[in-house]
């Protein structure tokens, strides 16, 4: 009781996160805040937590997602395979309710065009006129003519603004400074030139005729490229409407091959919305190319804005000005926010730069307003494979050159895509976003780290960088979520996670009803039409370089081929699991993984903590009667959601599967109501049980500290169901994350072992890419020697993600030479062995 008492006066309220919950931890001095001590010493120290959420119990535990209708299956296609088509319709206009006012949300629904079908844009409006004329028709009337508005000069204006003048000024007192010989007037003038230079590098005129021949070329490339190219035909009227409103409206498409921006324009030229001007790294930027890419809208900016160390502000003023000029001559501007081709399926970090200038130019009233419109982009088949294989083997990325453009342009003709699908997002005007944001100051998710402005950097005081970084992780949110499902991504998952020793067509058909029943529930479009028979088959044909089948069943009579039904129909499929195919596979898996991120998070959370009770809290001697261990277990919610807290914490970022203005905690719940209704956890009030019959995983509310009356509020408890199919399900949502749970331990464990080398000074810390390769070398050689669980584990993009959330936690560091340091030991311990309990 002493013991109990002391610790209620060693307890602090803390906040775990600025915004996300708010814990209490067991007072032990060896914890420090906020951290979980997951130790792998038996019964040392004990992790249980109590953790209270912020959120009023009165409020809606999941508001999201918002204001979404959906339409299903009322158009209908056919393609040149004799009925597999790529044709359920599902309108899908996403916005927040929790950052956008109603009136912006509703904006652009019109119900009247709801499943009005799917447009192909490869056969779009050529009516009645056949041969060469059909095909110019439409390219050299009505198209273009509307589409491109000319621009003065934006150069000129570029150059000439104030801001960028200041700019050269600054940087030619700078110049002076490092060389004290060097006139006014010739440091000026050096400035100038420099200013000239980065301008025309990145700037180029729009011109017509190219844009016209262009789109001739280019649609006659696709044809030989993809069965089709749908769009929503609701989506059409929508963007219009958004047209009609005369201000510029910014695309934010995903990024997942080079053929991405080409889809765009030729979709937005062919349905008569303004072609827009196109954010390129300056990679792109290589001879020949770069002639066409500026003529058909691009302009080059750099990946990096600074060269080397040394900050280059009139590089940033001339960005910020080039791209303030399109907007206030009513341009259209496209940006791949994620800064490149996504090599996992999923996308990446967002990168907030071009972002902050939209919100600069919005909140200074250089323009009235801008719609941002997320746009989803979807294929059957992945369009870039070599470069996936190589990158995710730990290859590095080759430049650019023309020849390499060349050949790639000549290795995707020769190949067949399948279908493609671009989704636009309901557009949402920037002015409306940032006023709710700031009125109803909403919360960021605390997962989110946003980098903080650099220590010289003059600039932005007015622009509050969270916004901005929420802004850029919402539009990641709202693509991810309007992008469409394919039929290829769904049996790519089915036989990475629920079958990865194979199926039979039979199961493959069945499983993928059950999925796609799912992804119609969750509100995502579904990208094919016919029957699940149809759609497995199809989607074998597209994956069949990643399988094999096994007809060893078919052969032997098996007992399971039922008589009179097609035999082919239980021929295995088993997923080729080597390196580097395996990683096709889970590029396709990625894209339905986020569907389950929520519900695998809180069941990784509920393994790891059964297991730590079974392993540091087993029952005692005199309770290990059979009666015992057939009782039923009982988990607390609030330790559960602790768990599933520090889960997130951890393998979070890999998917951005909430919008950041949700509370982290809310999503959990989510996530538990999930396995709720999946009778894999069933709620219980406290008062239903006996004390004496509960074997409950969860905290002592003694070590609460008693001052905001906390305990009075009744504990909800959770029975864990131990069916047979509750425990199948657990285990398929753990297989979800069990890649990512699988490479962040190794992570782990290799950073334990850098910090005893640290401690006994053997050698220098490695740098980063030195680290991961090792690592990665190390990892493959296991799975060849079948120690690895996911072979998927060894990708560098995970491997990387990896140490990135080992950073964010702070327990190591990345110094400014790039070596790497492990910093807190406790916390990369305490994080490795939580990963290691979800592993079981
Ligand atoms: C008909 C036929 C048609 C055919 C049609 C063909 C079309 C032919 C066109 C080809 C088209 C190709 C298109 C390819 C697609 C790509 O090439 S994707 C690659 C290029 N695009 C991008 O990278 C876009 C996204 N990237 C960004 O926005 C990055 O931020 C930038 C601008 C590249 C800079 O990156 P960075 O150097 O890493 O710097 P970063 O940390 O982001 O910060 C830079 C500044 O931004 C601001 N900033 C950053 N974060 C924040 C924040 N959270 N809050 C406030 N300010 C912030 C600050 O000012 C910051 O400076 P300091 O604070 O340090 O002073």
């Amino acid at each position: 009781m002493a013991m109990e008492e002391q610790k209620r006066k060693t307890t602090n309220g803390f906040h775990f996160s600025e915004f996300s919950s708010k814990r209490k931890h067991s007072g032990d001095p060896k914890r420090k805040n906020g951290s979980t001590r997951w130790s792998g010493e038996a019964g040392q120290q004990h992790s249980r937590y109590k953790r209270k959420m912020d959120q009023p119990q009165d409020k809606p535990l999941v508001s999201f997602p918002a204001s979404k209708t959906f339409t299903p299956s009322l158009g209908f296609s056919l393609n040149q395979n004799g009925g597999l088509g790529l044709s359920r319709t599902q309108s899908l206009h996403y916005s927040c309710s929790n950052c956008l006012p109603s009136q912006t949300r509703n904006e652009f629904i019109d119900l009247e065009y709801y499943g009005a079908g799917l447009i192909d844009i490869l056969t779009i409006d050529r009516g009645s006129v056949s041969g060469l004329a059909g095909w110019m028709a439409p390219t050299l009337t009505w198209t273009l003519t509307n589409t491109v508005i000319p621009l003065a000069n934006p150069k000129k204006e570029t150059l000439e603004s104030q801001r960028v003048q200041t700019a050269i000024s600054d940087s030619a007192k700078l110049s002076m400074d490092d060389d004290d010989k060097m006139s006014e007037a010739v440091a000026l003038k050096k400035q100038e030139r420099r200013a000239k230079s980065i301008l025309d590098t990145m700037s180029g005129a729009v011109s017509t005729t190219i844009l016209r021949m262009a789109n001739y070329t280019l649609l006659w490339v696709l044809r030989r490229l993809f069965r089709h190219f749908y769009l929503q035909r609701s989506h059409v009227k929508m963007l219009k409407d958004a047209q009609e409103r005369g201000v510029p409206i910014i695309f934010l498409p995903c990024h997942k091959s080079h053929i991405d921006y080409i889809l765009m324009s030729i979709a937005l030229i062919n349905i008569g919305i303004k072609v827009p001007h196109i954010a390129a790294g300056d990679n792109l930027n290589i001879p020949v190319f770069n002639y066409f890419i500026h003529r058909l809208g691009g302009f080059f900016i750099r990946r990096k804005l600074d060269t080397g160390n040394k900050r280059d502000d009139l590089y940033r003023e001339c960005l910020q000005e080039y791209i303030e000029q399109l907007l206030k001559a009513n341009q259209n501007i496209e940006v791949y926010i994620e800064g490149s081709r996504s090599r996992s399926g999923k996308p990446s970090l967002p990168k907030s730069g071009i972002l902050s200038y939209f919100v600069e130019a919005v909140r200074d009233g250089s323009v009235s307003d801008i719609l941002l419109v997320p746009v989803g982009v979807a294929y059957d088949r992945i369009v870039e494979r070599n470069f996936i294989r190589h990158e995710l083997m730990g290859g590095n990325k080759k430049p650019e050159n023309f020849f390499k453009a060349l050949g790639g342009i000549w290795r995707m003709i020769s190949s067949d895509i399948g279908c493609v699908r671009l989704d636009f997002g309901q557009p949402y005007s920037l002015q409306d976003y940032l006023h709710s944001l700031y009125i109803s100051n909403q919360p960021l998710m605390s997962i989110i780290s946003h980098s903080p402005s650099s220590p010289n950097s003059s600039k932005h005081s007015t622009i509050d960088r969270k916004a901005v970084t929420a802004l850029s992780y919402h539009i990641v949110y709202d693509f991810t979520q309007v992008s469409t499902i394919m039929s290829t991504n769904i049996v790519g998952f089915l036989l990475l996670t629920k079958y990865r020793h194979g199926a039979t067509i039979v199961q493959l058909i069945n499983s993928y009803k059950w999925l796609s029943d799912r992804i119609a529930i969750s509100g995502r479009a579904l990208g094919f039409s016919g029957t699940p028979s149809e759609a497995v088959h199809y989607a074998l044909n597209y994956l069949s370089h990643l399988i094999t089948y096994d007809d060893s069943n078919v052969a032997r009579g098996s007992a399971s081929v039922v008589k009179g039904v097609d035999p082919e129909l239980y021929r295995v499929v088993c997923p080729k699991l080597d390196l580097p195919d395996v990683f096709q596979l889970s590029h396709h898996s990625n894209q339905v993984t986020v569907l389950f991120m929520k519900e695998a998070i809180t069941a990784c959370g509920l393994v790891a903590m059964l297991e730590y009770e079974r392993r540091y809290d087993p029952p005692s001697k005199g309770e290990e009667n059979e009666e015992t261990v057939q009782s039923p277990q009982y988990v607390s919610q609030e330790d559960l959601l602790d768990y599933a807290f520090d889960i997130t914490k951890m393998i979070g970022r890999e998917f951005t599967f909430a919008p950041p203005c949700l509370d982290l905690s809310q999503v959990l719940h989510d996530g538990i109501e999930g396995l709720i209704v999946a009778d894999v956890l069933k709620r219980q009030s406290n008062s239903s049980i006996g004390l004496h019959e509960r074997k409950i995983y969860h905290c002592s509310t003694d070590w609460s500290d008693g001052s905001d009356g906390e305990e009075d509020k009744p504990e909800v408890l959770l029975e864990v169901s131990t069916t047979q199919q509750a425990r199948s399900y657990t285990s398929f949502l753990v297989s979800v994350l069990g890649p990512f749970i699988e490479g962040y331990w190794s992570v782990g464990m290799a950073l334990d072992t850098l910090w005893e080398q640290q401690e006994n000074k053997k050698q220098d810390n490695p740098r980063e890419t030195c680290f991961l390769q090792e690592l990665q070398h190390s990892m493959i050689a296991r799975h060849q020697e079948g120690q690895l669980i996911h072979a998927e584990s060894c990708s560098m993009d995970l491997l990387r993600n990896g140490l990135r959330s080992f950073v964010s936690l702070q327990a190591v560091t990345i110094n400014p030479d790039g070596h790497v340091f492990v910093i807190d030991q406790k916390e990369l311990k305490s994080f490795t062995v939580l990963l290691s309990y979800c592993k079981v």
